[in-house]
């Protein structure tokens, strides 16, 4: 029997394997190149996760403000008419940039806003409308989600980057739950990753499931 066939069939169906897999399958790692470089992928991305974040969390906090400013206005030209859509927003931690009154904008202007909820993690996320005053409880990983409202289809995803390359691929926190997500819809929305200029990276190594955004938005 070939290493290959070592490996159960289930985690041969993904177009690459998660990035645990070697702690799941005694053995694993010591296989196909593909496997191999995805392994050295998985570490390179967990390091350039924490460089980027750290660097971030670094920049005192009127300059991160000042940043979100200008992603807000580039973020009107970008996205266009908001009236009678609907905007996944996201509610903002470990520093990413703060779009929550740009966000108020835009249901001002006859939009609706969603914000992502993690149902369980390796699972796409769902999208709950979300308006001010509305109730927001603590979720995985304690971002705060809406307790309850309807589940939508955004037209519109703004998705905020830990990284991103010339080729629009985000970098994320590591859970996949964009792709997956984006994956999972039945028709594709407009995929708008924002980020400060310093999240720019050479590449991201883009792999069969990574999904580039429509556009990047940056502070620049
Ligand atoms: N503000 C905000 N909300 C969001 C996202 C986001 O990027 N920003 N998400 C966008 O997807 C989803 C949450 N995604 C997350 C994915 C992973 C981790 C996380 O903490 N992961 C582990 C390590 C994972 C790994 O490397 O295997 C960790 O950092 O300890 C947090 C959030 C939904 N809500
Ligand atoms: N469509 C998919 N189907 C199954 N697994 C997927 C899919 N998309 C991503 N994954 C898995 O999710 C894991 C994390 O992927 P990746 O490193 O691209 O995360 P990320 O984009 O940085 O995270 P996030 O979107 O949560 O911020 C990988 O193990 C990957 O195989």
């Amino acid at each position: 029997m070939s290493d290959q066939e070592d490996v159960p069939l289930e985690t041969r169906e993904y177009a690459s394997p998660p990035c645990f897999m070697h702690e799941l399958v005694p053995g694993y790692g010591a296989e196909p190149v593909v496997q191999d470089s995805w392994r050295d992928v998985c570490r390179w991305r967990k390091a350039e996760r924490k460089r980027l974040i750290d660097e971030r969390l670094a920049v005192d906090a009127e300059e991160r403000v000042a940043r979100s400013l200008r992603i807000a206005s580039a973020l009107d030209l970008a996205v266009g008419r908001v009236s009678g859509r609907i905007v996944s927003g996201y509610w903002p931690f470990r520093g990413e940039p703060d779009l929550r009154n740009w966000a108020i904008k835009v249901i001002e202007r006859g939009g609706r806003i969603a914000l992502p909820v993690v149902i369980k993690k390796g699972w796409p996320l769902e999208f709950r409308v979300w308006a001010p005053g509305d109730p927001l409880e603590r979720g995985v990983w304690n971002i705060l989600v809406p307790s309850h409202g309807p589940s939508v289809q955004p037209d519109v995803v703004i998705a905020p980057v830990v990284g991103f390359d010339q080729a629009n691929y985000r970098l994320g926190y590591g859970g996949g739950f964009f792709d997956r997500t984006l994956a999972a819809m039945p028709k594709r929305p407009f995929v708008v990753g924002v980020g400060y200029s310093d999240s720019r990276i050479q590449t991201i190594y883009p792999q069969p499931h990574d999904i580039p955004m429509g556009v990047i938005v940056t502070d620049e």
